[in-house]
């Protein structure tokens, strides 16, 4: 038990539909996390079922040692469980700074170190949530969701649809969340991208873990990744740890 977040055989889904599988977890405090797994192998629904968003239906969520497994949604985001789904849920009739003051909650991450974490977002803070392109949209979300000033924070497919400049820029930022402290938790599609940014890394199938390690270690390792994920070598990362990013750039 890490007493951070344990998942202790979980078996969770939707409905009446089992999808993950006596699954247990440890995570770290300060150390990321990524989940991989192929189409449909439970990664959305794992992070789903750590903010309450699906039936469990066996097993325990323990978050800081306390049981959080049937706490309602807005309980475990007030605990400091942060969350950024796939659909981004951007308003269109609020502007980017609204949206960085609706939920937020006392703590470093203030509108201003959003701003100074995604320089787009202060020259847009006028304008409304409708107006933004979907990477502008994705760091409000982010940027959203820091202002609640999580311990946690977990982001389904962050870099899913966005243009290649756009998620350079998405993923160093999200290894600079990491550096100023935060432990994240980040679904994605493309290992290479997702085992660059993060310290460990599980893979799912059929809603259970058949790999669990550092994330340098599997980037390294091409047969492995093939095995698991049908995908060729990726390009190993940066081996001093998660990405590197600009110094000049502080975080709170
Ligand atoms: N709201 C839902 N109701 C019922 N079944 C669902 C729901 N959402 C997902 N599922 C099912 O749960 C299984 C796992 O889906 P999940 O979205 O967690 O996978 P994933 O690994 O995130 O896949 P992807 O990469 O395609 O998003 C799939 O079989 C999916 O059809």
């Amino acid at each position: 038990m890490a007493d951070f977040l344990d998942i202790e055989a979980l078996t969770a889904g939707y409905g009446d539909a089992v999808v993950l599988n006596g699954l247990s977890l440890s995570l770290r405090r300060g150390r990321s996390l990524a989940v991989l797994g192929r189409n449909g192998a439970g990664k959305t629904t794992l992070i789903e079922t750590v903010m309450g968003h699906t039936t469990v239906f066996q097993g325990a969520i323990r978050w800081q040692g306390a049981d959080i497994t049937r706490l309602p949604p807005a309980e475990r985001a007030r605990r400091g469980i942060g969350w950024v789904p796939q659909q981004r849920e951007v308003f269109p009739s609020l502007t980017v700074h609204e949206h960085l003051r609706v939920a937020a909650r006392p703590g470093p991450w203030t509108a201003d170190a959003v701003y100074e974490l995604f320089p787009r977002l202060r020259a847009r803070r006028r304008n409304h949530g409708g107006q933004l392109s979907g990477g502008e949209q994705q760091m409000l979300a982010i940027g959203r969701a820091l202002t609640t000033n999580p311990t946690l924070l977990l982001l389904d497919e962050p870099m899913e649809g966005l243009a290649p400049i756009l998620v350079a820029e998405l993923a160093a930022a999200i290894g600079r969340m990491g550096q100023g402290g935060l432990t994240t938790v980040v679904v994605e599609q493309h290992p290479a991208l997702a085992l660059a940014m993060t310290h460990d890394a599980i893979v799912l199938e059929r809603g259970a873990i058949v790999h669990a390690g550092e994330s340098a270690a599997l980037a390294a390792d091409g047969p492995l990744l093939e095995r698991l994920l049908g995908v060729p070598a990726v390009t190993a990362p940066n081996r001093d740890g998660p990405p590197s990013t600009p110094r000049r750039i502080s975080v709170p």
